[in-house]
């Protein structure tokens, strides 16, 4: 991923924190604060590390396992970090999952309400 990354000329910052908590989370602020356009995140699962980027308001983190659901998620949900499982993907699926994370443009324009009643559901309740 990290060659494909740098291959397509994008910056590339690679955080080593140990828990996924903090490493869902610390992707998460980074894409919130605008260090980054968008987070991507691994765990063993996917599941851990997209429960705790989406912790952080302004978080839309969408665990994706192929090309298609990650196109979706851009389309469809404005997903802003990209959540993948180590177990499940292969290196190569795992390409193709994330280029057509970056690769697919914003939101279609026909989801912005339901993308905005996302953001109601943040903050306190
Ligand atoms: O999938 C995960 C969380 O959703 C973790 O990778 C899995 O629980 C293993 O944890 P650790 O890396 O701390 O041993």
């Amino acid at each position: 991923m990290l060659d494909y990354l740098s291959r397509k000329g994008h910056d590339v910052e690679v955080l080593h924190l140990e828990r996924w908590p903090d490493l869902g989370a610390e992707v998460g602020r980074a894409v919130v604060d605008g260090r980054a356009d968008v987070g991507v995140v691994m765990c063993w699962t996917g599941t851990g590390t997209a429960i705790a980027a989406n912790k952080v308001d302004g978080v839309r983190a969408a665990l994706a396992w192929d090309a298609w659901i990650a196109r979706g998620a851009r389309q469809w949900n404005d997903a802003n970090v990209l959540a993948m499982s180590l177990k499940r993907l292969s290196p190569d699926v795992a390409v193709e999952v994330l280029a057509a994370f970056i690769d697919t443009p914003g939101p279609d324009p026909d989801e912005e309400e339901n993308i905005a009643l996302l953001t109601d559901l943040e903050g306190p309740r």
